[in-house]
C-alpha cells in the first residue's frame, strides 16, 4: 500500500538534506586537504594574522632568490627587510634595489590601518624588482626558510606595532610583534651561517618622561609613558642580551615622529590632513597650563639616509651556528631632526598648503602615553654615521600633500604609484 503523500515528502525533504549534509562535509575536507597543504603556516599576529599565510613551493622560491640578487658590478648587500609593506620599510626597501643591493622583504599585511595602501606599496616595491613576502615576523618556520634559501649580510628589522595611543586599546599586539616577534626573529639570525648584522627601528618614545632636553642617547630611558614605548626600550635590552650571549652585531635606530609621502593614516599629520580637507574638526592637545605640545617631526629621506649609514658602517656579528666567538658590535642612536615644531604649527603649515582654514579644539592631552615634547640631539649619528638631517617641516609637508592629493584623488592612485 502507497504511503501518505505527506510521508513521502518528507523522506523525499530528508534525503536531500542529507545528501546537501554529506557533499558539505566531503567539500570541507577537500579544502582542507588540498588547499591547505604543508606550505601553509599559521601566523600568531593578534591583529592581522588570524588568516592563514601561503608561502613556499618553486615558484615562491624563485622569486625570493630573483629579489635577493645584488645587481651585477654594484657590490653591497643582500638585506632581509622586515615591514617592507610599512611606511619606513617601504623606503628604506626601494632606497636600498635603488643602489643595487639584493633587497627581500617580509610583511603581514595587518589590518592596523588602510590595507590598501600597504598594496600599493607592495606594487611599488614590486615595479623595482623587489618581492614582499607575505608572512608574520612569529613565523619561525618561514624565517628559517628564507635563511635556508638566502645568506642574508644584513636585517633591516622594521615590522612592528606602531602607533602610542593605540596600545591602550591593543596591548597584545605591542607584545606579540614589537617582543616575541623580535625575539623569534633574533633567534632564527643567531643560528643563521653566517650571522647577518642587524639594524632595528626603536623609538624616541623610549626617553618616555624624560625631561633633559635634547634627548641624548645617554639620557635615563626607565620611565616609558606607554605600552608601545615599553615594548620598544624592552627590545633595546633583548638586543643587548642577544648582542652578549651571541655575537650579534645589533643597531638600534631611535625614530622621532616620521612623516613624510606614503606616510601612516595613523599619524596627526596625516589624519590632521584628511580632516581637514573633510571639513571635520581636529583636536589639538595642551599641555598643563596651557603649554605647548611639540615634536622633532622628521622627515623619511632623513631617515632613510640614516638607515643607510647605519647598515654600511655594520660590522659583521662574530658568532656562527648560534655560538659567539668574540664580542660584537652593539649600537643605539637618534635619528631626529633637531628642531622641535608645536602642533598648532604643524597645522597652520597644512592650512596654508591645503588652501583650507580648520576646524579645530584645544583639549587637554588625555592620558593616552603621549608625551609633551620631543627633541633629538643627533651628534652620535652626525659623527659615526654622517647623519645630517636636511628638511624642514614646511618643505616635508609640502612633499606629503602633493602626493596625498595625487593618491586619494579619484584618478590619482595609479598615477601616484
Ligand atoms: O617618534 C616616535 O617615537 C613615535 O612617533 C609617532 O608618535 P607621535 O609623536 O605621538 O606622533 P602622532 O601620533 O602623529 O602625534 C603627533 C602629535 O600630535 C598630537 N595629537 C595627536 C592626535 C590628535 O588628535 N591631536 C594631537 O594634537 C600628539 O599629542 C603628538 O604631540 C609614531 O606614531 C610612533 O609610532 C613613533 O614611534
Amino acid at each position: 500500500m502507497d504511503k501518505p503523500l505527506y510521508i513521502q515528502r518528507f523522506r523525499y525533504h530528508f534525503s536531500i538534506t542529507k545528501l546537501i549534509f554529506w557533499a558539505l562535509i566531503v567539500i570541507f575536507f577537500i579544502y582542507f586537504f588540498f588547499f591547505n597543504a604543508p606550505t601553509t603556516s599559521p601566523s600568531t599576529s593578534s591583529i592581522s594574522t588570524s588568516r592563514r599565510v601561503l608561502w613556499g613551493g618553486p615558484d615562491w622560491e624563485s622569486r625570493v632568490l630573483k629579489s635577493a640578487r645584488r645587481r651585477s658590478g654594484a657590490g653591497g648587500h643582500v638585506v632581509l627587510v622586515t615591514g617592507a609593506a610599512g611606511f619606513v620599510g617601504t623606503h628604506v626597501t626601494a632606497a636600498l634595489r635603488r643602489r643595487g643591493d639584493g633587497v627581500v622583504g617580509i610583511d603581514n599585511f595587518n589590518d592596523y590601518y588602510d590595507r590598501s595602501l600597504k598594496r600599493s606599496r607592495e606594487l611599488l616595491l614590486e615595479r623595482a624588482g623587489v618581492f614582499v613576502v607575505e608572512g608574520d615576523i612569529n613565523d619561525a618556520k618561514l624565517l628559517k626558510r628564507l635563511f635556508g634559501l638566502v645568506k642574508f649580510s644584513h636585517v633591516m628589522h622594521l615590522a612592528a606595532q606602531a602607533g602610542v595611543r593605540y596600545a591602550m586599546k591593543n596591548p597584545g599586539s605591542y607584545v606579540n610583534s614589537n617582543i616575541a616577534g623580535f625575539v623569534n626573529l633574533l633567534e632564527v639570525c643567531k643560528s643563521a651561517n653566517p650571522q647577518p648584522a642587524i639594524i632595528w627601528a626603536s623609538s624616541s618614545s623610549v626617553y618616555g618622561l624624560n625631561t633633559k632636553i635634547p634627548f641624548s642617547e645617554k639620557d635615563r630611558t626607565d620611565q616609558p609613558s606607554s605600552l608601545y614605548a615599553a615594548t620598544k626600550k624592552a627590545g633595546e635590552e633583548i638586543a643587548h642580551t642577544y648582542n652578549h650571549i651571541y655575537g650579534l652585531s645589533i643597531t638600534g635606530l631611535r625614530f622621532f615622529t616620521v612623516y613624510g609621502p606614503w606616510g601612516r593614516p595613523d599619524m596627526a599629520y596625516f589624519f590632521f590632513t584628511k580632516d581637514i580637507l573633510k571639513r571635520k574638526t581636529i583636536k589639538i592637545f595642551e599641555g598643563p597650563n596651557h603649554s605647548t605640545v611639540a615634536r622633532d617631526f622628521t622627515y623619511i629621506d632623513d631617515i632613510v639616509k640614516g638607515c643607510l649609514a647605519a647598515l654600511d658602517t655594520a660590522k659583521k656579528s662574530t658568532g656562527s651556528g648560534g655560538k659567539k666567538k668574540g664580542a660584537a658590535q652593539l649600537r643605539v642612536f637618534n635619528l631626529g631632526n633637531t628642531s622641535p615644531v608645536p602642533v598648532s604649527k604643524l597645522v597652520s603649515i597644512l592650512e596654508k598648503l591645503l588652501k583650507v582654514k580648520a576646524k579645530k579644539v584645544v583639549l587637554p592631552m588625555p592620558a593616552n602615553g603621549d608625551v609633551l615634547f620631543t627633541h633629538a640631539n643627533v651628534s652620535l649619528a652626525q659623527r659615526e654615521l654622517g647623519y645630517n638631517p636636511t628638511t624642514d617641516l614646511q618643505t616635508g609637508l609640502k612633499k606629503f600633500v602633493q602626493w596625498y592629493l595625487d593618491y586619494y584623488s579619484p584618478s590619482g592612485k595609479k598615477s601616484a604609484v
